[in-house]
């Protein structure tokens, strides 16, 4: 099932063509990794794809690569923050001020796969960057939905640490696009490797079929 669709659209920002005439498609199932140079259009790309498939109706989780956190809040009251659309103003309000047990049951096992059990009622300000980003993972996962979108979102944990973060979205996302700068993650993880280049798609095929040589042109100066 297709779940959105480019067909012909110029990415940009305020009349700056980052990406012209984009033709992507996004199937039910699909893991795409968007590989590129800095400042290629993945987040562009991924913004655009966001905002399609919500505009279709479906509910994604959002994982930006600046985090997007509120530093002062608790590592638990970050991560509930990814469900307050599904809730009511005061409802949002109390859990905010004070999460309930339900709430922090609910949330308490996610946490623990991500190695945050400790850290649980720690402000996000006090967080390393490996931890700050598992904790806007965890909002992610929390949230939940029918696609995941994320913005390099293990580049500041080391590699072991990497590869279980993305089983873990794997398991919990049967679809999803990331962005990603490590070739042999992206490799294991993708249905299809997307490598972005000079304003353009310059492949989008299953990683088997994906010469090393065309990613290494992906990032020649
Ligand atoms: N808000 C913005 N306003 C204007 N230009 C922008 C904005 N965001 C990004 N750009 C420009 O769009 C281009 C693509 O940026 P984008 O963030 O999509 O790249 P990227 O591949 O995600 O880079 P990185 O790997 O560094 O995160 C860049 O030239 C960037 O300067």
């Amino acid at each position: 099932m297709m779940l959105a669709r480019l067909d012909g659209e110029t990415l940009g920002h305020g009349g700056a063509a980052v990406l012209p005439d984009v033709r992507l498609g996004l199937s039910a199932g699909e893991r795409l990794v968007l590989l590129g140079r800095s400042g290629s259009g993945k987040t562009t790309l991924l913004n655009a794809l966001h905002e399609r498939l919500m505009a279709g109706g479906h509910r994604v989780a959002l994982a930006p690569q600046d985090y997007a956190l509120v530093p002062q809040l608790s590592v638990l009251r970050n991560t509930l923050m990814g469900r307050l659309d599904d809730h009511g103003a005061i409802a949002n309000l109390v859990t905010l001020i004070r999460p309930g047990r339900a709430r922090r049951a609910e949330a308490a096992p996610l946490l623990g796969r991500l190695g945050l059990d400790g850290l649980i009622d720690r402000p996000v300000q006090s967080l390393s960057g490996g931890q700050r980003q598992r904790t806007a993972l965890a909002r992610a996962l929390y949230r939940g939905g029918a696609v995941l979108i994320a913005d390099e979102p293990v580049s500041a944990v080391d590699e072991t640490q990497a590869e279980a973060l993305l089983a873990l979205m794997g398991e919990r996302f049967p679809t999803s696009v990331l962005a990603l700068h490590d070739v042999a993650l992206a490799r294991a993880h993708a249905t299809r490797l997307i490598g972005l280049r000079a304003g353009r798609i310059a492949f989008d095929a299953p990683p088997a079929r994906v010469d090393p040589a065309a990613i290494e042109a992906l990032y020649a100066a």
